[in-house]
């Protein structure tokens, strides 16, 4: 497949847009541990983007790179076509990126609704003195908030548990939960950290439905990291595969899963 400035076709038929974020020889290192050696590739407007790798491979690393958690030793990345310092996390959401983890970090005793209503909190313009002299508008503008979040509820079809504490439910809908929470925030660009990690099958194809239908629906860019290469397959647009902190193949899936240092990579096979 071949890419351009404008953009491309998807084998479904669907226009992907210009670069809105673009790694460049991305080097990563932890004391004498080299995460990360020398990357680049690019996520596309509206593409569902997967990094994959097996174990160590330095996808964490890659996506916290992205997500302006962590500052690389050598490289950069540009957003929207401008080179992008390390930020706090607060300004990181309000350039339009949210995130998932891997392990799932929501507030426990709050109910569905609140955890939701905290991916708002960069919608949120009031302060509390404003609430305090404009009641009136504050009051608006929490309707305003409720209502999408409502909307995001509805969406994942997570209505009946709205009002049970994320404590009591399984792992499959906590991490539907977790989703809401990123979504709330109306994100340009969605991190997804092994969305799909620890569920089972049917709560994977539940998983992969959804994230299908959030880049349909929002039209919101997407790259998530996975370790399993089965599930990202049928979901992803393009997939960069990295090992040992190395970018080894990068492609559609049907180029990825035709690559030998790929196959190799899965199989283990050893690299002397
Ligand atoms: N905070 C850290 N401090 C030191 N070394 C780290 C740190 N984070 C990652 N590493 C090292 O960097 C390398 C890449 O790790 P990373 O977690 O990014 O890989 P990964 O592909 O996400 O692995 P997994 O699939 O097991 O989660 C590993 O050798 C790891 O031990």
């Amino acid at each position: 497949m071949t890419t351009n400035d404008i953009g491309y076709v998807t084998a479904d038929g669907r226009q992907i847009g210009g670069v809105m974020m673009e790694m460049k020889n991305i080097t990563l290192k932890f004391g004498g541990v080299v995460a990360i050696k020398d990357i680049s590739f690019d996520i596309r407007e509206g593409e569902i983007r997967a990094i994959i790798g097996p174990n160590g491979a330095g996808k964490s690393s890659m996506l916290n790179v992205i997500s302006g958690f962590y500052n690389p030793q050598e490289g950069d990345v540009l957003f929207h076509g401008k080179k992008r310092p390390q930020m706090r996390p607060y300004k990181v959401a309000q350039q339009g990126i949210a995130r998932t983890f891997q392990n799932i970090a929501l507030f426990e005793g709050m109910s569905v609704l609140d955890n939701v209503m905290t991916g708002r909190l960069t919608h949120m313009k009031s302060s509390l003195i404003s609430q305090a002299i404009w009641w009136g508008k504050a009051q608006a503008e929490e309707v305003a908030n409720r209502e999408k979040v409502e909307e995001i509820i509805d969406f994942l079809e997570i209505q009946s548990i709205r009002k049970t504490p994320v404590g009591r439910l399984p792992y499959g809908l906590k991490k539907r939960v977790e989703l809401a929470r990123a979504l709330a925030a109306e994100p340009k660009l969605l991190l997804l950290d092994e969305p799909m990690a620890g569920m089972n099958v049917e709560e994977k194809e539940d998983m992969s439905r959804f994230i299908l239908d959030v880049n349909d629906e929002f039209g919101t860019t997407i790259a998530l990291i996975e370790h399993d290469m089965g599930v990202v397959m049928d979901l992803s647009d393009r997939v960069v595969v990295m090992d040992y902190g190395k970018k080894i193949g990068d492609g559609t899936p049907e180029e990825v899963r035709n690559n030998q240092e790929v196959i190799d990579a899965y199989l283990g096979v050893s690299h002397d």
